[in-house]
């Protein structure tokens, strides 16, 4: 026992002369920031850190190679991070927040599927003022937005039972829009049809509707029909007035249609939300924003990813979600959705956005917003 205690006293006084040797290695990082600030140059330098790793490889026992690799990685990160934030505190923003608007137009706003919509409902909420028009497709929301038809758009991007709106992530990064807002409704469906319990056979709806209702309609041995959305879905059973045909829709819709409702309060889930953003031509940072998102590529070498997440980690920011989408013209690589807390305010996020928007093969800021 006496032998520990002796041992970790070693520790201590080993840690002590690493926490100076730390935090004067740390001071000349900042006076190399100041250097790089007043002469130029990009903050990484990937050849001068190869240099520093190849000298230092040879000096480590060969057992203690690699963790002596991971130790000096860890630590030139600190001391770029550290870089990042003297360049914010001198002013370098990232070159993402350019085009930031303090303010833009929203009098009309295109939503994805017909009227009665859950989109149409939640641009309801989101802008109870503007003018609503309706779209066929995502990409057409997309489209009426960035050509300036109308100010913004909103679709759905994320449901708590049947995940990801993939095509709504693609479309981001496609499009030059932004996220300005989001919203998350609370998610039900009533049947509505002209025939009966003992008629129906067939069930239209959006297909994220029918996996959300998929084990209810299993149970009552309804073939699920997918079509555009839930809105047109039922506009489909009136119009047919078929009565082996019925549809998933939201209760507003069977109102508004004046449908018959068989069965309402239907969902797998205990809760069901669906998540919404409004996309807009520019990006905004409201003074109560406090979601960023942004999507990036890492190149494809070891321990890429961890590096984003290490930097994360490091300047404490929590990440909310993160999402990988194939890029089909590079066969087996990803393109990574990132949603974190924070400000475009805050120095904190500004010199996080600047790291990774300098280090990463390719990274896109899609917007500060906040949840209404
Ligand atoms: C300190 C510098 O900036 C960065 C950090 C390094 C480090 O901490 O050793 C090395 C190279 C750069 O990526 C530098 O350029 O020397």
């Amino acid at each position: 026992m006496s032998d520990l205690n002796a041992i970790r006293q070693t520790i201590n006084r080993i840690d002590g002369e690493l926490t100076r040797l730390f935090a004067e290695r740390m001071g000349c990082a900042l006076d190399v920031a100041r250097s790089k600030l007043e002469n130029g140059g990009a903050i990484l330098n990937r050849e001068r850190e190869a240099a520093i790793h190849e000298s230092l490889r040879t000096r480590f026992p060969q057992e203690l190679q690699g963790a002596g690799d991971s130790f000096f990685t860890t630590l030139i990160l600190l001391s770029r991070e550290r870089q990042y934030r003297a360049f914010v505190d001198a002013g370098r923003l990232p070159a993402c927040m350019s085009a930031l608007t303090q303010a833009q137009p929203k009098d009309s706003c295109a939503y994805y599927g017909s009227f009665g919509s859950w989109s149409h409902q939640a641009a309801c909420k989101l802008l109870p003022q503007a003018a609503l028009q309706s779209a066929v497709d995502f990409e057409q929301v997309f489209r009426l937005v960035g050509s300036g038809e109308v100010d913004c758009g909103v679709v759905p991007i994320e449901n708590s039972t049947a995940g990801t709106v993939r095509e709504v992530y693609d479309l981001l990064l496609r499009h030059r829009l932004s996220i300005v807002e989001a919203t998350t409704l609370d998610i039900e469906y009533c049947l509505v049809s002209t025939g009966s319990d003992d008629t129906v056979r067939e069930v239209y709806s959006h297909p994220q509707a029918l996996s959300q209702c998929a084990a209810w309609l299993k149970e009552r041995a309804l073939t699920p029909r997918s079509c555009s959305d839930t809105a047109g879905a039922a506009a489909l059973v009136q119009e047919r007035g078929d009565p082996g045909i019925a549809a998933l829709c939201n209760r507003f819709t069977a109102e508004h249609l004046a449908l018959p409702v068989l069965h309402s309060g239907i969902r797998d889930a205990a809760s069901n939300t669906t998540r919404f953003i409004r996309v807009a031509r520019s990006p905004v940072c409201g003074p109560d924003a406090d979601t960023v998102s942004v999507v990036l590529h890492t190149p494809h070498e070891r321990g890429a990813l961890a590096f984003v997440l290490d930097v994360f980690r490091d300047y404490g920011v929590n990440l909310l979600k993160i999402e990988s989408r194939p890029m089909p013209e590079s066969p087996f690589t990803y393109s990574f959705y990132l949603d974190f807390s924070g400000s475009l305010r805050d120095k904190n996020i500004q010199a996080i956005l600047l790291q990774l928007e300098c280090e990463l093969p390719f990274f896109k800021l899609l917007g500060n917003y906040r949840e209404l």
